[in-house]
């Protein structure tokens, strides 16, 4: 079978926690092409994150592997940006210089500092935020630090946007103005994009693909679902046509019939502690450096 621009083949994943075996993933398998945008939705704790990290670099698969246009994924590389659901964004710098942070890794060298400077602010731009350039983050709301959180990673200009619940923590309305962005952004600069919810209307109204997962110990994918709604898509029209509403029924119908008795695991703290020392790593996952945690 060809390659494909990123290709997720036989991934598993066994961790040990103090001496006791875990297996979280099992054979999952997807390959996708570039500028295909795929969310991946199902019960808390069956191992959807887990998955965004072994893309991202910063988990090593016990078993299979991940190779994104042609090259092995081995460790974290700014051409795999991290988006993640508290933004992770300096608190003491400017949200131009938090997106500076990040242009000047991975530019430093190509452009000049005008140079630099002028896609910052067009990045900015892009996601509604280049009217506050010199606000510290406190200074700015929800909803504009996830802005600024997305700014960053486009800005980086990865080969694949991973987001993980990026509206998760924002209030409906503040949500929907964001998909809107992205859809927009998406429909700009062909980004490929593995996006995470538990949001069955935004994985059905972004998505060409809904990648819906089962249950763990030992989760994969159960079904994948093509989503051939014509773009640019409208929410308010979309409300109504009877396709999308078939679509979400399927969605729903995967998570609330066929899987909808999550298995007792043992407690997600720890994945929990790894996020967030990875979003405090902030200025970017995106990083090179970020850390990286072996599995058993
Ligand atoms: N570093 C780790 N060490 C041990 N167990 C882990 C680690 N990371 C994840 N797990 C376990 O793997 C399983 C999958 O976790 P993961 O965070 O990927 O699920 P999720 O689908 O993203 O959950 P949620 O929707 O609640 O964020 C969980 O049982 C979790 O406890």
């Amino acid at each position: 079978m060809a390659m494909k621009y990123l290709d997720i083949t036989g991934v598993g994943i066994e961790f040990d926690t103090n001496g006791t075996k875990f297996r979280a993933l099992q054979n999952v398998n997807l390959k996708m092409d570039q500028g295909e945008f795929v969310s991946l939705i199902g019960h808390s704790g069956c191992g959807k994150s887990t998955v965004l990290n072994i893309v991202a670099g910063l988990y090593n698969a016990t078993e299979g592997g991940v190779v994104l246009e042609g090259k092995e994924v081995l460790e974290p590389g700014p051409d795999r940006a991290v988006v993640f659901q508290n933004h992770s964004l300096m608190p003491w710098l400017s949200v131009y210089e938090n997106v500076e942070l990040a242009v000047n890794q991975v530019f430093r060298k190509s452009k000049t500092k005008a140079e630099r400077k002028e896609w910052i602010e067009h990045n900015l731009k892009l996601v509604n935020m280049d009217h506050a350039l010199h606000k510290l983050p406190g200074e700015i709301s929800g909803g504009m630090k996830q802005r600024v959180g997305i700014a960053r990673c486009l800005a980086m200009q990865p080969k694949v946007l991973l987001m993980d619940e990026p509206f998760g923590a924002l209030d409906a309305l503040t949500r929907a103005q964001l998909q809107d962005s992205l859809m927009e952004i998406q429909a700009e600069l062909g980004n490929t994009v593995i996006m995470i919810t538990h949001d069955v209307d935004e994985a059905v109204l972004l998505s060409d693909r809904i990648v819906m997962m089962s249950n763990g110990p030992a989760a994969t994918i159960g079904e994948i679902l093509d989503v051939n709604l014509a773009r640019p898509r409208d929410r308010l029209e979309l409300a109504e046509d009877p396709e999308f509403v078939h679509l979400r029924q399927q969605v729903l119908e995967f998570l609330y019939a066929k899987h909808s008795h999550p298995e007792k695991k043992p407690s997600t703290e720890v994945a929990e502690a790894v996020v967030l020392e990875t979003a405090i790593e902030g200025a970017v996952a995106t990083e090179a450096g970020a850390t990286k945690i072996e599995a058993a």
